[in-house]
Parts: structure tokens; C-alpha cells; sequence
């Protein structure tokens, strides 16, 4: 464990991650070259990408499953090698029916590496490494943005789209052949879990995964903090930024490289925090979910259009949110036995992605109406906005009842368990500082 071997196995797997979300991210960068290349709108291009989210959730579940089953690295090396040939559909598309078979083929690509890799690190690393880990990987994934949004989009604009496409694919074909030469399920001295034997036992086994307070907890933990800060950069942060708060285009572009860049600062931070103070790591995600409530009430209440300062605080705190939402699977971790975490995995991640979608589509929906209702003058206004955006309040709150009751159920289970009886903060905060007294 924690050996040379680890490590390698860690690096190929971040790197097989980042090629993955540079692929998912690279339509996202090429969109209007896309509505000029195959003479579609952008509404369609849009729901394109929404499409390949959707493939990407849709199949978190049955990925899991089959972790268990047949073990991460298969699903690693699968998932790169369907992410290449889906961009390479894409790269020499004819038409905008060609072009979406390839986005499918890069959601359903992309969907295997995350969780499977998440499912390495408890194999091939223990303790507290294991949070730290999974901080980083998110971290390190994060960078595969960036690329899309620097090199793949001068190579897009400089030299082409079919070249821009088959490069990318080339660093997902490059993790999909280190990925078979360096990978392995587990450590040689470690011996293979019992794997589920058959469809029948998985299903079962789903259901007991799902049932664990401890799983459920992981799902609200992901819903509550990914949701705002994926929503708004994936799609409603532009229109907003400019159309509505009046801020250049190439300012607000760079307003949502802040949201990763940000990640990358609080990533590790949280990552110690968690593996420091296992016991308090959903008032780690309440915290962050309270902090963006507040800085969004802000945002919303401001009389007349929002400072630059506090849209730069918006920003930050939603780059907080994704790494936040990493906390989800540590929670997945300590409540599972390891030939589940697979499956756990992947319901934690549905959580996240489930609550972005739903935030994203009413928002769409409550400016549509005050459009067409006559309320604002804009489809884009900023009142417009202040009424779509507080959408999150219903979805978001809802995520957070379901988490305190989920957290309450995981106490009781931990007091009968193990005898470890978890308070609330203040009271140990209080207890603490009168034992200093
Ligand atoms: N640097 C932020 C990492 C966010 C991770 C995100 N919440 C997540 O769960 N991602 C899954 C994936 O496939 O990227």
C-alpha cells in the first residue's frame, strides 16, 4: 500500500480522468464553431451538451454495478477507448446526426473513469491518503478544462476542427494504452473481494447500498454542493454575466476559469480537513452549502446591478462547491464494505448531476415565462434572473432536509454500531472551549 506501485497506478488513473474531462468539456469550447459547421442553432447545441450530461448521469448507476463486477480498471480502459472513438465520430461528423452519436459515445465514455478511479484509490491506498487522494484527482481532472479551453481551442481555431478533435482523442487513446499496460484492480498481495456473481445479486446488492444512511448521506452531500457552481458554468453563468450583469464576454470567461481555479486552492485544504476531522465532515458541507446561500441572497437582493467584488465572491464560492461535493464520496467509503463501493460511488454521483439538471431546466423555464408573461423586457434581464436563480433555494433546501435527515439516520446507525455517538458542532466547539478554560 502507499507503495511506488501506488503511485503509478494513481498517475495513470488522474491522467486517463483529465483526458476524460477535457473531452467532455471540448464541445462546450467549440459551440459556435459547431452551429457554423453544421448550420444548427445554438438551442440545439446546447441541448447537445445538456444530451451528453444526461448520458454521463444516466449511466453512473449501472457503471457502478459493474465495478463490483468486473473491477475499475476494465472500466477505465472501456470508457477511454469509447471517449476516442466518439471524438473521432465527432471530428469527421457530416452532419449534426453523426455529431451526436459521437457526443453519446463521450458522456457514456467519460461516465466509467471517475467513479472507477475513485474505486482505485480505496484499493490501492488507506487512511487518510484516501480523501486527500480523491481531492487531488478532482484537482488534477480539473485541469482537463483548462486544456480544452486554451490549447484545444487555439489548435480549433488555428488549425481546424478535425485536428482540434482527433488531438484530444489522443490523450484519452494515450490513457487507454497506459491505462492497459499500468493498471491493476489491487495491490498483487491483496486478495480479490468476493464479486457479485450474477445480475440478480447486483440488483439486490443495489438496493442494500441504497438503503445505508451512509450512502444517502454521500448523494445529499454531492446534490447540495456541485449543483449551483455546475449549473452556472456549464450554462446559465454566461448569459448571466454578460447579458444581464454587463460584464465583458472575455471577463466572464474568465470569471468561470476563477470557479476551477478556485478548486484547485480549496481542493486540497478540504482534503485535509476531511481526513482530520472524519466526524465533521457534513458540517464541512453544510458550511459550504450555508456560504453559497448567503453569497447568492447577496447577489440576488443587491439593489441595481452587482458589484464586480461580489460576483468575484460568487465565483469563488461556487469553485469551493466542487470539491465540496468530493466529501459525498468519502462518506460512500467509511458506510460501505469495499465490494460495494463501486456501486455506492456511483449513486453519490448521481446526486450532484441530478440537482445541476433540475436547476438548469427551471431556470430555462422561469425566464421563458417572465418573458413571455411580458414581466421583463429581455430574456436575459438581471430581474429575470434574480427570480430564475432563487429556483436553487427550493432544489438546494430540499437537498438539505434530505441530508440532515439522512446524517441523523447515520448517527443513530454509528451510536448502535460502534458506540460512537456524534453531537452537534456547537456543543463540541462549547465543550472543547471550556476544557481549555
Ligand atoms: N475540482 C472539482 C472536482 C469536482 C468533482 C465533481 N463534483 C464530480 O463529482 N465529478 C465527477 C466527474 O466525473 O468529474
Amino acid at each position: 500500500m502507499n507503495s511506488r506501485r501506488s503511485w503509478i497506478v494513481f498517475a495513470v488513473g488522474v491522467f486517463a480522468y483529465m483526458a476524460a474531462v477535457l473531452q467532455r468539456s471540448t464541445l462546450g469550447v467549440a459551440g459556435v464553431d459547431a452551429a457554423e459547421r453544421f448550420e444548427t442553432s445554438a438551442a440545439l447545441l446546447s441541448a447537445l451538451a445538456v444530451l451528453q450530461l444526461v448520458v454521463y448521469a444516466g449511466l453512473q448507476i449501472p457503471i457502478g454495478l459493474l465495478i463490483d463486477r468486473v473491477g475499475p480498471k476494465l472500466l477505465i480502459t472501456t470508457g477511454s477507448a469509447i471517449m476516442v472513438i466518439g471524438q473521432l465520430v465527432l471530428a469527421f461528423a457530416p452532419s449534426i446526426g453523426i455529431a451526436i452519436a459521437g457526443r453519446i459515445l463521450v458522456g457514456a465514455g467519460d461516465a466509467a473513469v471517475f467513479i472507477s478511479l475513485i474505486r482505485l484509490i480505496n484499493s490501492w491506498f488507506q487512511g487518510r491518503s484516501v480523501p486527500l487522494l480523491s481531492q487531488w484527482t478532482g484537482n488534477i481532472g480539473a485541469i482537463g478544462q483548462i486544456l480544452s479551453a486554451l490549447p484545444f481551442a487555439w489548435v480549433l481555431h488555428n488549425v481546424g476542427w478535425t485536428p482540434a478533435f482527433a488531438a484530444a482523442a489522443s490523450l484519452s487513446f494515450a490513457g487507454f494504452v497506459l491505462g492497459v499496460a499500468f493498471l491493476a484492480d489491487r495491490p498483487a498481495d491483496v486478495p480479490e473481494q468476493p464479486r457479485v456473481a450474477s445480475v440478480k445479486d447486483a440488483v439486490r446488492g443495489l438496493g442494500t447500498t441504497l438503503k445505508r444512511p451512509g450512502t444517502q448521506l454521500g448523494f445529499w452531500s454531492h446534490y447540495v454542493t456541485q449543483s449551483s457552481g455546475t449549473a452556472f458554468a456549464l450554462f446559465w453563468g454566461f448569459p448571466f454575466l454578460v447579458s444581464a450583469v454587463g460584464i465583458a464576454q472575455g471577463t466572464a470567461s474568465v470569471l468561470l476559469v476563477v470557479i476551477v481555479l478556485t478548486g484547485l486552492v480549496a481542493g486540497p485544504i478540504l482534503g485535509i480537513l476531511t481526513a482530520r476531522f472524519p466526524l465533521r465532515r457534513s458540517n464541512l458541507v453544510l458550511g459550504i452549502t450555508a456560504t453559497l446561500g448567503l453569497v447568492w441572497a447577496a447577489v440576488l437582493l443587491w439593489p441595481g446591478v452587482p458589484p464586480f467584488w461580489l460576483i468575484v465572491l460568487l465565483v469563488v464560492s461556487m469553485g469551493v462547491g466542487g470539491p465540496g461535493s468530493l466529501i459525498g464520496f468519502d462518506f460512500a467509503r467509511s458506510f460501505n464494505p469495499i465490494r460495494s463501493l463501486g456501486s455506492a460511488n456511483g449513486i453519490v454521483n448521481v446526486g450532484g448531476f441530478t440537482a445541476s439538471f433540475v436547476i438548469m431546466f427551471l431556470i430555462g423555464v422561469i425566464l421563458d415565462a417572465q418573458f413571455d408573461a411580458g414581466w421583463s423586457d429581455s430574456l436575459y434581464d438581471l430581474d429575470a434572473f434574480r427570480l430564475a436563480f432563487s429556483v436553487q433555494y427550493l432544489v438546494i433546501g430540499f437537498g438539505v432536509v434530505m441530508l440532515l435527515r439522512a446524517r441523523r439516520r447515520t448517527r443513530r446507525k454509528m451510536e448502535e454500531d460502534e458506540g460512537i455517538s456524534v453531537g452537534p458542532i456547537w456543543v463540541a466547539l462549547l465543550r472543547k472551549w471550556k476544557r481549555r478554560g
